[in-house]
């Protein structure tokens, strides 16, 4: 049986305003999202007796709850494929980090069985499909840098410098939902007129609410500021920093290895998917 080897990389974002909270519960947003050169991996097999049967465990999250296993079963019921899949994750991304692994892994898995069992949805339904798995998951379907609007939904194709980052890991889990739950959270924030995104518009209205909640996280924040401006991602727990080489990236974090988890990457603004896809065909 032949088998698809996929990246299913993280992504950033780059600034993060919160304008309000709508009638079910969900913040519209205004964010900017950039993808990184660093991802998990999945490789992926044809069935044919219609079973998703995922051959690599996540601690903590069971075999149904899987994004990977649901996205596969979306698929099918979309579709009406009755192919199966076996599957397989290296996961290298840290889960509830902000870097949207749980979410690029979806999208990777609906991408790829779209393409292995040549079930040719588009993409514009796929996007659909991976809203209803999660507010990052379209982003990651569509694979371009994106400004996004709605609760992430609505995107605007964007292009941001492609600098070298610095990605620490504060070894603290950040609940999503807890964030975005807080009573102190910003949501009051305006709507940015311009496009692109305004320089000195890039805060990310969670971080201070993160901040006082995780002294892991303002550590890491003010560790990483000593070298260049650090933000958080998403609602954390990961912060980040650019600089213009790799070498000078690679400097910064082995200067902080003796207390912090990190790693180096590229941002980019066409996905490490979407670039390995179009090599396929
Ligand atoms: C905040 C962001 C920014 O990119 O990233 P992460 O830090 O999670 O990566 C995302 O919008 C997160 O997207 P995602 O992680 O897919 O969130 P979901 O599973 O859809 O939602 C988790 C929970 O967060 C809250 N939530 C999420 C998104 C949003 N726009 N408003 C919300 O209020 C809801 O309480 C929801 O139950
Ligand atoms: N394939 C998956 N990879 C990572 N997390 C997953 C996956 N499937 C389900 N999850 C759940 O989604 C949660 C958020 O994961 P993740 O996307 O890594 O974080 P974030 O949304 O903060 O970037 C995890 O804690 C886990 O419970």
């Amino acid at each position: 049986m032949p088998r698809l080897t996929l990246p299913a990389p993280a992504k950033l974002n780059l600034m993060l305003h919160i304008l309000g909270r709508r009638a079910d519960g969900y913040h519209e947003l205004e964010t900017l999202f950039q993808f990184l050169d660093y991802a998990d991996e999945l490789t992926f097999a044809a069935r044919d007796d219609g079973q998703i049967c995922l051959h690599s465990e996540i601690e903590n999250v069971p075999h149904e709850s899987n994004l990977i296993v649901k996205a596969a079963r979306k698929l099918q019921a979309l579709s009406g494929s009755k192919q199966g899949a076996d599957i397989w994750l290296k996961k290298v991304l840290p889960m509830g980090g902000g870097i949207g692994g749980g979410s690029s892994d979806a999208a990777t898995t609906l991408l790829g069985l779209n393409h292995l069992w040549q079930t040719a949805c588009s993409e514009d339904q796929l996007a659909e499909l991976g809203l209803s798995l999660g507010a990052d998951v379209p982003v990651f379907v569509r694979g371009h840098a994106a400004f996004a609007e709605g609760v992430g939904e609505i995107l605007t194709p964007a292009n941001p410098e492609e600098p070298w980052y610095v990605v620490l890991v504060p070894q603290v889990f950040v609940s999503t939902a807890e964030i975005f739950s807080h009573p102190e959270l910003t949501r009051n924030s305006l709507p940015l007129k311009m496009r692109p995104v305004p320089k000195g518009n890039s805060r990310n209205d969670c971080q201070p609410v993160v901040e006082r909640s995780y002294p892991e996280v303002r550590n890491s924040l003010n560790l990483l500021s000593k070298f260049t401006e650090a933000r958080l991602t998403g609602t954390g727990s990961c912060v980040f920093g650019a600089f213009p080489s790799k070498a000078e990236a690679v400097k910064v974090l082995a200067l902080l290895a003796e207390t912090q988890t990190g790693f180096v990457a590229k941002g980019s603004n066409v996905s490490m998917l979407h670039r390995t896809l179009q090599g396929l065909h």
